[in-house]
């Protein structure tokens, strides 16, 4: 049976991630990193690609589940006609060794469980020799890999699968854990499987004690910064935008991406929703991330990048996988990398600003590349580009693109002004004031009263509700007025976003996505700087009702069969709901952070 999308809980340790399913089966794991081969698989493909399973026989047993408060620690608890059981499902914060764990506990009365442990490496294709250590430990080794099963519990081999039935009776608690090491070293030494519960759950717990977002959307605020977190990858600093390939934004459909890479973009604005959340050691990190990342020559700057700053991330398709609901193909890699976007430049200029401006503290290197990075846009920013969506059509002057040009050059004026940094102000100030007339001048179309998709365009995009909020013009100049009230007329759905109309712009596929859960969330933002406070709440517990059952968004959300889709969890939505939860709560709002319309209110503070 296919689990839904939203049927999936994540759990990870900041090095990679695995997807539980409420029905207790671990259907996706890539080991160790995020970007490494998956060897659960079966999220894409059947249980025989990879997957672990622990659950009740019963096929009828009752499923509630849980994170344990302020944790990434998942509880599922199967209710069955003979007794009650809680699967604890975690992976400790990586020191020297990968571990994913698992703990089954009686409540009451007594419950008969299966679990079948299905190791597929190479994205559910390759089978490993299994190695019996004794009775409760098991060896399983491909190529490069080693993974170690610890049980207390006895299993045996079936089948080239890993097989246990057992009983469990009120009070008892079976542990298992697995373990990744490189093929080539010893064995991997045992954790306490409790003891190991005990220190995950407090380092969830001082993580969390840090956040400074209050308010009435408190759970949902947290739930969205520990996802964010576990998408970092903590060796570098880096952020996937997910950590799934291929979930389909279309059930069937071919637009399947792999999102287990580091956008700039998606990072950037990560790191703002971090940064407002207080937490700076993730924005150092990042930083540096970018520093190594970025080194070299301006010009071969990339969109996105491997999490250790890899450059060349090869598309290719997976042929043995069918896809989750037959949806292909199963893409690895992603060739956006070699795309021009301008905006992201803008996301990292403002970034960095922000990061200054909230006392991350100036170095010099920061800087240096910041200056290099705005020679080379100087050169290519009236180029047409790619676009923030991506798009795999022609080229085109994309109207954000160009107005996060603009912001990357007004956002080093104001840092240089604020901070004292050497530069070519004068000449950043005209470059500045000729993107923005460029902008006015051919993204804007008067009979529309709306600003559009690209030069010359009628097509409208939800990327330019962010016009405001970045600076680019105040809320109640008219156009962007017009704007917002395009967007509500052409691209809502079922009171949701469309990111544009696929019907309408060349994106090189064929059309049909779901609404994209980040802009709806930008539409929230929107009403709330043109003061239409009650339809930014509407809006935004709306959008919270589309979370699972444990606060998490996939990257879009189909209305018709009201079902997730796309990525999962994905950083772009969370990052989206921690950001206008915050702007709701009247904290420090990102919308103000980041233009400069109420640079006088605060100065008369
Ligand atoms: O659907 C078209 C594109 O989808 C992906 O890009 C989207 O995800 C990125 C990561 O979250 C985000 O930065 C971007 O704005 C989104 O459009 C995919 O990576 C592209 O290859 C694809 O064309």
């Amino acid at each position: 049976m296919t689990l839904r999308i939203e049927d999936y809980a994540l759990i990870g340790d900041l090095g990679s991630a695995a997807l539980v399913g409420r029905n207790g089966s671990i259907d996706w794991l890539c080991w160790p990193r995020f970007d490494s081969d998956a060897c659960f698989a079966a999220l894409l493909g059947t249980p025989d690609n990879g997957r672990w399973l622990i659950g009740p026989n019963d096929p009828n047993a009752r499923v509630t589940r849980r994170y344990r408060p302020n944790t990434l620690i998942l509880e599922t608890r199967f209710e069955t006609d003979t007794g009650v059981v809680v699967l604890t499902d975690f992976m400790p914060p990586r020191h020297t060794h990968s571990h994913l764990m698992r703990m089954i506990t009686c409540e009451h009365g007594q419950v008969d469980l299966h679990g079948e442990l299905i190791l597929r490496f190479g994205y559910g294709q390759a089978v490993p020799w299994l190695t019996r250590i004794d009775r409760h430990t098991a060896r399983a080794i491909s190529g490069p890999d080693m993974v170690v099963l610890r049980s207390s519990v006895p299993f045996h081999d079936e089948d080239f699968k890993t097989i246990g039935d057992f009983t469990i009776r009120d009070g008892e608690c079976f542990t298992f854990s697995l373990t990744y090491a490189p093929s080539h070293d010893e064995l991997p030494h045992a954790l306490d499987v409790a003891a190991s519960l005990g220190s995950t759950e407090r380092y969830w717990h001082e993580w969390v004690s840090r956040n400074r977002i209050d308010g009435p959307y408190n759970d949902a605020v947290v739930r969205s910064l520990i996802t964010l977190k576990a998408l970092t990858y903590a060796p570098t600093g880096g952020m996937v935008a997910a950590p799934t390939t291929s979930l389909p934004e279309w059930l069937g459909g071919v637009r399947n991406w792999d999102y287990r890479f580091c956008w700039l973009r998606d990072a950037t604005l990560t790191l703002l929703a971090l940064m407002n959340a207080g937490y700076y050691d993730e924005a150092r990190a990042w930083r540096d991330w970018l520093l190594r990342a970025a080194a070299g020559a301006p010009s071969q700057i990339q969109i996105m990048y491997g999490i250790q700053g890899e450059r060349r991330l090869t598309e290719w398709n997976v042929p043995w996988l069918d896809g989750y609901e037959k949806s292909q193909p199963v893409r690895i890699g992603n060739a956006a990398y070699n795309q021009l976007q301008l905006d992201i430049f803008g996301e990292v200029m403002d970034a960095l600003h922000q990061a200054r401006v909230g006392g991350l503290g100036h170095q010099e290197a920061g800087w240096d590349l910041e200056r290099a990075l705005l020679a080379h846009l100087e050169n290519i920013w009236s180029l047409p580009d790619e676009g923030i969506w991506e798009v795999r059509g022609e080229r085109q002057h994309f109207t954000y693109s160009k107005v996060m040009a603009w912001v990357a050059f007004d956002r080093a004026i104001k840092s240089a002004e604020a901070h004292d940094l050497p530069g070519p102000l004068e000449r950043w100030r005209t470059v500045r004031d000729r993107i923005h007339d460029d902008v006015c001048a051919h993204g804007y179309d008067a009979g529309l009263n709306s600003f559009t998709q690209y030069y010359g365009s009628r097509e409208l995009d939800a990327s330019l509700l962010l016009l405001p909020e970045v600076g680019f013009l105040p809320p109640e100049d008219p156009r962007i007025r017009g704007t917002v009230e395009a967007i509500e007329r052409t691209l809502m759905r079922d009171g949701l976003v469309l990111r544009y109309d696929t019907t309408k712009t060349d994106d090189g596929l064929p059309p049909g996505e779901g609404v994209f859960l980040a802009c709806s969330f930008w539409l929230a933002d929107a009403y709330l700087m043109l003061g239409r406070v009650e339809d930014a709440e509407k809006l935004f517990e709306r959008l919270l009702s589309l979370c699972n059952d444990l606060g998490l968004l996939a990257e879009q959300y189909e209305p018709r069969s009201q079902r997730l889709v796309g990525n999962f969890p994905q950083a772009f939505s969370h990052l989206a709901l921690v950001n206008t939860a915050s702007n709701l709560s009247h904290y420090r709002k990102p919308a103000e952070q980041r233009s400069d319309w109420t640079a006088g209110a605060k100065a008369a503070e």
